[in-house]
């Protein structure tokens, strides 16, 4: 096999989900390459958890497909999972047990898993020193990872995560993420992570969807994503004359005066330039021009402004 090109390894078609005429989710078509850390980034309510819910087989689409490793999710169930690891809003687990009781019950309910994978996942996941403490006495971020150890026991090739950072505070956040880098890099796992947390997904994840009330709005590499027109802000004056020429050139957007000198705009960064000469043509003193980074976060409220559901 002489290729550069990642395998497949889940694809999801026009996925839609309806529960009496309501239609929570729409349209969801996306893939996941081997290897490959992809980010769902919605506000809550988006439809993170329903999609997720319908790729690990726990609710039925009501249109579309769904494939992993080649084989068809509703017609093939058992070999499409096979390989599969997920945790699924919270971990299943039983709290009067102890962490290693817990693995073993879940390994004996998971075909070929060998006794010592218990404490290897134990390991991999940081939690020995207190595997053998009942898990009402773990914290939330232990709690996790224990979900994520007993999801592990089978040696998956793709981890499906819903929101597993949720509830957790900074380092416990940091801990699981630092954790999930880790798996895929050296267990070669492709990950699928959902987060309403913008910086979440922009520390880890390699593409992410961004979805708004149910429907997917944009499939990007992370990095592309913040490519975007940045906000530019001038300094200029006087300010009336120079709003007059921003106006007039087709390519400066979303035009916001700040203050009596001070104004933002939205210009392709190649066309930077070009706006200053207009405004010096014009007469105009810039005295000062700053460009703005993207975030995520700015990113998410173009894309969503005035379809928030509030
Ligand atoms: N069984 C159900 N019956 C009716 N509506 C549902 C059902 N499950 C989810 N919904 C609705 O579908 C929409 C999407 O919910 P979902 O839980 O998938 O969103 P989410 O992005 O995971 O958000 P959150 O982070 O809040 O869980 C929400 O409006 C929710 O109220």
């Amino acid at each position: 096999m002489i290729s550069d090109q990642k395998r497949e390894v889940l694809r999801v078609s026009g996925l839609k989900k309806c529960i009496s005429k309501r239609t929570l989710v729409d349209d969801i078509t996306f893939h996941i390459n081997e290897g490959e850390i992809f980010g769902f980034l919605g506000p809550n309510g988006a439809g993170k958890t329903t999609i997720i819910r319908m790729l690990v087989g726990l609710i039925r689409p009501t249109a579309g497909s769904v494939s992993i490793f080649g084989h068809h999710l509703a017609r093939d169930p058992l070999n499409a999972l096979k390989h599969v690891g997920c945790i699924v809003e919270n971990p299943e687990l039983y709290p009067y047990l102890t962490g290693r009781e817990n693995l073993e019950l879940f390994s004996r309910m998971t075909e070929g898993v060998p006794p010592e994978r218990i404490n290897q996942v134990a390991q991999q996941v940081e939690l020995g020193d207190r595997l053998d403490d009942t898990v009402k006495t773990y914290s939330l971020g232990m709690k996790q990872r224990l979900g994520l150890a007993q999801s592990l026991l089978h040696r998956p090739k793709l981890l499906i995560l819903d929101e597993p950072t949720n509830g957790l505070d900074p380092a416990g956040i940091r801990e699981i993420r630092q954790l999930i880098l880790q798996l895929a890099q050296m267990e070669k796992m492709s990950v699928l992570i959902s987060s309403h947390i913008l910086h979440e997904i922009q520390l880890m994840c390699d593409r992410v969807a961004i979805l708004n009330r149910g429907r997917m709005i944009r499939v990007s590499p992370v990095e592309r994503l913040l490519e975007g027109d940045g906000p530019v802000e001038w300094g200029i004056d006087p300010l009336d004359r120079g709003l007059e020429v921003l106006q007039s050139l087709p390519y400066v957007h979303d035009l916001e005066p700040l203050s009596d000198r001070r104004i933002r705009t939205h210009i392709p960064e190649e066309k930077i330039g070009d706006v200053n000469r207009e405004l010096i043509r014009a007469g105009i003193r810039v005295e000062a021009m700053d460009r703005q980074s993207l975030t995520l976060e700015d990113i998410f409220l173009q894309m969503t402004e005035g379809d928030s559901s509030g």
